[in-house]
């Protein structure tokens, strides 16, 4: 029997996390699930830690829930004490808890949008390297770090806020990987497509005809936790350290399907290369 691989996914009440928390747990990992509290306190957005891990155990891996505020240090720090008292080591980290303010997906000039759009640059970006800071010490050779990211840190879209924090979570991979080489621990950007959130999809739902063509090419939250199993287990993995890598793209080379057997497309080419502006906004 092998031993289960110790995966952390943060921010994995909902959304991309929630997904990638699946997907790892589908393949017998033991998923460390964080997040702030068992309701999300921000809207009617549904997800508590505690049903993400329920549901990794369901699927075949170890969900543990964890309450962690990835805006204090301190709850980071002690995640990873009782990961390492609990197994001393990570193999994946997972880098995704973000807060995305409503007004985010607004259109408009960023000075008429509220300034408490720049708070995804203490969750959502700082946050990463201090979860990795944290991490560190645990992550044994072949272990893999990944920042979930997307077109916005090239291309325009929901403005600077949000350029400026996916442009430096890729950043902070391309150097945390120089780091980390030594130790044989690899650190990628992993550019997802549009999803089906449970945000995405109540905008899909709500206005279908508007975003037909968009809903045909979104990816579902799994889909992304997918390539990063893949990627984990791929003997290539070095030599993709410290790179942006597109999902899309990477799944083709890695051989990896959506749940539905499909391989959503690259955005790439609807952004030009480099990409240079997308007006691909869910309101
Ligand atoms: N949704 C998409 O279509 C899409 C596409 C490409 C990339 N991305 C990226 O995926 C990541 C996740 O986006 P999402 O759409 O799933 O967002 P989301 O808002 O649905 O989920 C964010 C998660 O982070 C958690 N979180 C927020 N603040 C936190 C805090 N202080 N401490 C702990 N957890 C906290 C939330 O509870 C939630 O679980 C982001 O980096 C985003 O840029 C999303």
């Amino acid at each position: 029997m092998t031993t289960p691989r110790i995966a952390v996914v943060t921010g994995a009440s909902r959304g991309a996390g929630k997904g990638i928390a699946l997907a790892l747990g589908a393949t017998g990992a033991t998923v460390y699930v964080t997040g702030r509290t068992t309701t999300t306190g921000e809207s009617a957005l549904p997800g508590t830690v505690a049903d993400t891990a329920a549901e990794v155990t369901r699927r075949g891996g170890t969900g543990v829930p964890m309450i962690v505020d990835h805006a204090d240090d301190a709850q980071v720090a002690a995640l990873f004490e009782q990961i390492r008292s609990d197994h001393g080591r990570v193999d994946i980290l997972v880098n995704n808890a973000i807060t995305l303010p409503p007004a985010l997906t607004k259109k408009g000039p960023f000075w008429r949008k509220p300034l408490d759009l720049t708070d995804l640059f203490d969750v959502g970006m700082r946050s990463a390297y201090v979860a990795t800071y944290y991490a560190a010490p645990l992550l044994t050779p072949g272990g893999l770090v990944v920042n979930t990211s997307s077109f916005g840190g090239t291309a325009y879209m929901h403005g600077p806020a949000y350029g400026a924090g996916k442009a430096a979570v890729d950043k902070m991979a391309h150097d945390m990987a120089v780091d980390f080489r030594p130790f044989e621990v690899a650190v990628v950007s992993l550019w997802m497509g549009l999803l089906k959130t449970e945000r995405t999809v109540a905008a899909f739902d709500a206005n279908p005809e508007m975003y037909s063509g968009l809903a045909a090419t979104a990816e579902s939250v799994e889909f992304p936790g997918r390539i990063i199993d893949a990627l984990h287990r791929d003997q290539g993995r070095m030599d993709r350290s410290g790179r942006v890598l597109v999902g899309a793209e990477l799944a083709q080379e890695l051989g990896v399907v959506d749940v539905d057997g499909n391989r959503p497309p690259s955005h790439r080419p609807f952004l030009g290369d480099p990409p240079t502006f997308s007006d691909a906004v869910i309101e």
